[in-house]
């Protein structure tokens, strides 16, 4: 078992120093946040991602955890969404062996932190299994702490909000195990040995089982160490083996849309579209000096109107560039305006700044010349802008529009 990006590399299984979670002044999570009892706390709440699996359904020979959406690994995604919720102390995330070191490149890539890694195993259960281990086990030098709640949550499933994340974790530490559930959208139905309908599920009666799931750590770990092999070979269901090891009745926690599993390859094209539509939502114009200030706020009003749903914020590149620093980790569109030059050396600035941070997502830059051109063609500049940013086609990225 490996900690985050601070460690060496190692074996898998075996945790080496270096601390995941290291230095994290981990807030105890305040349940008042969520209208629990005012005061009372919760303890430590730990993530197993497994993310093992080989994607048979996809049909492409990556490993669709390690597809790229927008040029990003699919992974990446959930791991960032995890990351944002400050409460979660330790992310375990289970791969195979021969996939560790491209799990290490995409956490020191993308800057993920609070990582640690975990062998997989032959069945998702197993690989959540592994997860369990590597949190229950006081390894020397391991950093991991045996949390009071366990989040499980496949490493395919990149939508997830901390709301949900709440809700679940909430009702687990309640209830002992919980689980997000959706509506059904089509009937169950089971066949008879003949291939013949036997019967059909009252499709209001019955939800479709997501994640997360979380649970009273003890339980679920408990589970597995009971598990039969049976179960660990064939199982899908964690909420299951909680109720069948630990006569835990799971509370079901109605969850959002969006927290479907990639599976498919259309489920890929629909995580870019949702991908887009979701770093679409905020543009921020940067302007190179002070003195051209008022035209990134003439851009940036234009481009309220333009783009009514959309956060326009701007921002000056200052010498330190340190502004931008500011809106990298929530920005992905960054319009630079240049009244002087094309080859201004702050616009190259900007361009290097988004190229070495840690999203570099696709940034079609637009560079609109002329001022004078700039107050005539404000608007058609603004719907060419607004274009850009909502295509994010690759051919894009670092172009120069002249306007
Ligand atoms: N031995 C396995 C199998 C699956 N998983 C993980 O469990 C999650 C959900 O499983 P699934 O969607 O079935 O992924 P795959 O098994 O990769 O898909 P397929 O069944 O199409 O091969 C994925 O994040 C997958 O990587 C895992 O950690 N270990
Ligand atoms: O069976 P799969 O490995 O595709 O999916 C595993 C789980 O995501 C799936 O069983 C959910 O219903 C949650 O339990």
């Amino acid at each position: 078992m490996e900690s985050g990006p601070c460690s060496r590399p190692a074996e898998p299984r075996h945790c080496v120093s270096g601390r995941a979670g290291a230095g994290l002044a981990f807030p105890a999570f305040p349940l008042s946040a969520a209208g629990a009892e005012p005061g009372s706390r919760i303890g430590t709440v730990a993530a197993v991602l497994p993310a093992g699996g080989c994607g048979e359904r996809m049909g492409v020979r990556t490993p669709k955890q390690f597809c790229r959406v927008l040029e990003r690994p699919l992974i990446s995604y959930t791991l960032q969404a995890m990351e944002r919720v400050c409460w979660i102390k330790d992310i375990v995330v289970t791969v195979t062996g021969e996939n560790m070191e491209a799990m290490r490149s995409i956490i020191q890539r993308y800057g993920h932190k609070r990582i640690s890694l975990a062998e997989a195993g032959a069945t998702r259960h197993r690989s959540i299994f592994n997860g369990l281990k590597a949190l229950a086990e006081d390894q020397p030098g391991c950093e991991l702490t045996r949390p009071e709640v366990v989040i499980i949550h496949d490493a395919v499933r990149p939508f997830v909000e901390e709301d949900i994340l709440l809700r679940v974790v909430l009702a687990a530490k309640e209830h002992g195990a919980a689980g997000a559930i959706r509506p059904l959208v089509s009937t169950v139905v089971s066949p008879s040995a003949d291939g013949h309908l036997d019967h059909s599920l009252d499709r209001a009666k019955h939800r479709a089982s997501e994640m997360p799931q979380a649970f009273h750590f003890d339980v679920i770990y408990e589970a597995y160490q009971k598990c039969s092999d049976f179960d660990l070979e064939f199982g899908t269901e964690c909420l299951q083996l909680a109720l069948k090891y630990c006569h835990r009745k799971a509370k079901l926690v109605e969850g959002t849309p969006d927290l479907w599993k990639v599976t498919y390859k259309q489920d890929l094209c629909a995580a870019e579209a949702m991908i887009k539509e979701k770093i679409s939502q905020e543009i921020c114009v940067v302007v190179n000096t002070k003195d051209e200030e008022s035209v990134g706020h003439l851009l940036e009003e234009v481009l309220r109107n333009e783009l009514n749903c959309i956060k326009v914020t701007s921002t000056v590149l200052d010498r330190t560039s340190g502004d931008i620093e500011n809106f990298i980790d929530q920005c992905y569109s960054f319009i630079c305006v240049n009244v002087v030059s094309s080859e201004s050396r702050e616009t190259r600035k900007l361009l290097s700044i988004l190229e070495e941070s840690s999203l570099p997502l696709l940034y079609p830059v637009v560079v609109v010349l002329d001022e004078q051109k700039l107050q005539e063609s404000l608007v058609q500049s603004a719907a060419i802008i607004a274009a850009l940013v909502k295509e994010r086609n690759s051919a894009l990225v670092g172009q120069l529009l002249v306007a």
